[in-house]
């Protein structure tokens, strides 16, 4: 076992801005993909409040994730790599406090840890990027607050943002939440996470007019169901999370099915194939619905075994679809929608808005500056094709904005991706991968990612 060398969380320079690649030919790539950052998160949580120490093999390591580890170390977990570097060991401790939490910009970070900060014998101060203050917290923090835990900002005040700090008891003693979820799916994990450690569980009602990432609060139910918690999910927008142990477990994680897409979507926009192996047979993750998604724009799907292809000609048809469950594929879909053939509709995403930044104005702003035609409607954008021609893309510290604008640019010649560094989010190798997909055009060396 190795010491724990998880490399600077910190947010990378910004640096030059990066020209995307034009794909010289149709592409034959097979492209590994590293682990989903939704699930290592959350197995991160769960085994830090386990009954026993866990690894977590084929782990995501990238800034949202090494966050994360940080944050639990920081409440008394030990997290060693295990050989590989994506292999996490991870050792239980008591929750302790005071400590402070970085959370970057990673929304798992500043949703999923306040409540397990509330299970500290301390103060757990919370802050993150100055474009994470700008995230929406309020419903988990009153939330947190309706069971009787202490969040405050530095005045004292009631928070509905990032900083603030949590006052730990050393536990709490739950019951009921009533909550409105429609700003992030994150609030209701936030609180599922740790609910089994409360002395008499925890009751969750999403009350808001929309939920949406159904997959993701699924995929916390399984996480813990997985790890032998208790939960009772059999009514809609209602959770109850039974007190008792969360059992330690080894677990093993996907390829991150939203990084896929980007991957998978370069097959329609370059022509050619790109497959990608260890494709799971079944999950919560919101990026399986990226296939289906891309064969009803113009590709061609096979699963064989466990490896996914999409084949593409070049052609790219418009799309209407509502995104709701899979906000993450929004990016990816809207650039195949700028370079289609026929006009798209993408609906059901106001919540994205609060993430990294608000993507719909950020896609708006860079298909019109790239010549596209891009309006936002109530609860999404609308993209019309127009010829679309170089620009330097800004990508607001969005790592699916910089993939996004990398696809754009297989196909458009001189485009810039501002600070395509900000993939780190969640795939720090995403440059180089992209480089060795491309290097597999027909007539070229390369071919695997
Ligand atoms: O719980 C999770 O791991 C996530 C839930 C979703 O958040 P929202 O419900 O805020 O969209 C998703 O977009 C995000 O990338 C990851
Ligand atoms: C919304 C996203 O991230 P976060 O987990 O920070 O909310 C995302 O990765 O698309």
């Amino acid at each position: 076992m190795t010491s724990p060398s998880l490399g600077s969380p910190a947010r990378p320079a910004p640096g030059d801005a990066w020209a995307a690649p034009t794909a010289a030919g149709a592409l034959r790539a097979t492209v590994d993909v590293p682990g989903s950052k939704s699930l290592t998160n959350r197995h991160l949580v769960v085994a830090a409040l386990a009954d026993g120490p866990s690894t977590i093999s084929g782990a995501l390591r990238s800034r949202d994730t090494d966050l994360m580890a940080d944050a639990l170390r920081a409440l008394g977990a030990r997290i060693e790599t295990d050989g590989a570097a994506s292999s996490l060991r991870v050792t239980p401790g008591p929750i302790a406090g005071p400590a402070t939490i970085r959370c970057g910009l990673a929304g798992t970070v500043m949703r999923f840890l306040p409540a397990v900060a509330a299970l500290a014998d301390g103060d757990v101060r919370f802050d993150g990027d100055e474009a994470a203050r700008r995230r929406p917290m309020g419903p988990v923090l009153a939330g947190l607050r309706s069971l009787g835990v202490e969040v405050t900002d530095d005045d004292g005040g009631r928070p509905s943002t990032l900083p603030f700090t949590v006052a730990g008891h050393g536990g709490v003693v739950g019951g009921a939440v009533d909550l409105d979820a429609s700003a992030s799916s994150q609030f209701v994990s936030g609180l599922l996470l740790a609910a089994a450690r409360f002395d008499r569980g925890l009751q969750v009602r999403h009350v808001g007019p929309t939920l949406p990432s159904l997959p993701h609060i699924e995929m916390t139910v399984a996480v813990l169901r997985a790890a032998g918690v208790r939960i009772d999910d059999s009514r809609p927008a209602i959770w109850i999370v039974e007190p008792g142990p969360i059992a330690a477990r080894d677990v093993r994680m996907e390829p991150d099915l939203s990084n896929a897409a980007v991957f998978l979507a370069a097959a329609l926009v370059a022509g050619g194939s790109v497959s990608v192996p260890g494709w799971p047979g079944e999950t919560t993750q919101a990026g399986a619905l990226a296939p289906e998604l891309l064969a009803a724009m113009g590709g061609k799907v096979r699963l064989r075994g466990d490896v996914m292809t999409v084949t593409g000609d070049g052609t790219i048809h418009g799309i209407d679809v509502d995104l709701h469950t899979a906000g993450e594929l929004t990016p990816t879909i809207a650039a195949l929608a700028a370079l289609a053939d026929s006009p798209s509709r993408l609906r059901g995403i106001s919540h994205l808005r609060g993430h990294e930044t608000d993507r719909l104005t950020a896609l708006t702003t860079e298909i019109t500056r790239l010549g596209g035609r891009c309006e936002q409607t109530s609860d999404g954008v609308v993209i019309v094709p127009a010829p679309l021609h170089g620009a330097l893309v800004e990508t607001y510290q969005d790592h699916r904005m910089a993939m996004a604008a990398a696809l754009v640019g297989l196909r458009v010649p001189g485009v810039q991706v501002r600070d395509i560094g900000t993939t780190a989010k969640t795939l720090p190798e995403f440059a180089t991968m992209w480089g060795r997909m491309i290097g597999s055009a027909t007539g070229t060396d390369g071919g695997t990612a």
